[in-house]
């Protein structure tokens, strides 16, 4: 794919001369955004170099959607960059953030003429590592891992995860088992002292769809024994098809929100305990806590900086 003309929200004029990295490219300002000018037809990739230069430029200011999306792309490339090496089996995660993932391996693949194998954590995994021209391969053949790398909802300061955002938690926690290290990209948002600092849409759980509204109450019971007065277990529904969201698995998934913890109570009941109560009912079959399973996260900052957290 190519593109002749690409615009990008920004709220302030700089001077990007010299910072393009291409002598054929160049750009201008109109009504608030910057237009990247191509003289050429060029690749996604050559464009997101471009992108890249761009908000390294002092001053420039991206939209805050762009700047997410440059963070998850930063953190993406440099966890392949420093985890991934030729031979390995690799796990590939789900999600938005993955997404770069993949392409850096691609990249890489092309460039290095690197050698791995790919194993995939969701449909959407399976299909990013098939359009990317990477080995696929699955837990059968494969049932011990090198490294995977995946997204996240919500990190908190000792490395636990809410994961589950997009349905994906069942198959992802099983590869990030299999794996003998589990590497996390995201972004700046997802950066939390605790879990539920910043994700507020509860804790997805995926549960076998006989009994859900067994599930649903036990978890609601669950929520005022712990102390919330506004937790609330719910049924994820679709959006595009009426009824419940529907896994990769045939099963249901449940939104657990615990609410507002009184914080002496969130100390007594750390992510491992939540995880350990929860497995204890039944028809809960995974849920999106990854509890000190991860071994480094990598977060994009808003200003193209990256920092990591490692156990
Ligand atoms: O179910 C989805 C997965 O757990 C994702 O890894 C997680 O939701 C993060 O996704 P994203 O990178 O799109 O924020």
């Amino acid at each position: 794919m190519s593109f002749r003309s690409y615009e990008i929200p920004t709220q302030h004029r700089v001077s990007v001369e010299g910072s393009w990295g291409c002598d054929s490219c160049s750009g201008f300002y109109r009504n608030g955004s910057y237009i990247m000018k191509l003289e050429h037809s060029i690749s996604r990739k050559h464009r997101s170099d471009l992108e890249t230069r761009l908000v390294s430029c002092v001053g420039f200011t991206m939209s805050a959607r762009g700047l997410i999306e440059q963070a998850k792309r930063l953190a993406a490339r440099r966890a392949v960059d420093d985890h991934i090496k030729d031979g390995q089996i690799v796990g590939i995660g789900s999600g938005s953030t993955v997404v770069y993932v993949a392409q850096r391996l691609a990249e890489r693949v092309k460039e290095e003429g690197l050698n791995v194998t790919c194993i995939p954590t969701s449909f959407q995994a399976k299909n990013l590592i098939i359009d990317n021209n990477l080995a696929l391969s699955d837990l059968d053949v494969h049932s011990k891992i090198d490294v995977t790398i995946d997204g996240c909802d919500e990190c908190d300061a000792d490395l636990n995860l809410i994961k589950g955002g997009g349905g994906c938690l069942l198959q992802e926690k099983i590869v990030a088992a299999a794996s003998d290290k589990l590497i996390i990209v995201a972004d700046y948002t997802k950066d939390s002292v605790y879990l539920g600092e910043q994700w507020k849409k509860g804790i997805p759980l995926e549960i076998s769809s006989i009994g859900w509204k067994v599930v649903e109450r036990k978890l609601n019971d669950l929520s005022i024994a712990w102390g919330s007065k506004t937790g609330l277990a719910s049924v994820r529904m679709a959006i595009k098809k009426m009824g419940p969201v529907v896994t990769d698995n045939s099963n249901f998934i449940i939104d657990f929100n615990i609410g507002d913890l009184e914080e002496e109570l969130r100390l007594k009941l750390p992510p491992k305990e939540i995880e350990v109560q929860l497995k204890s009912i039944p028809g809960i079959l995974e849920t999106g806590l990854f509890v000190k399973m991860a071994k480094q996260v990598y977060f994009g900052q808003n200003d193209g900086s990256v920092k990591t957290r490692a156990q």
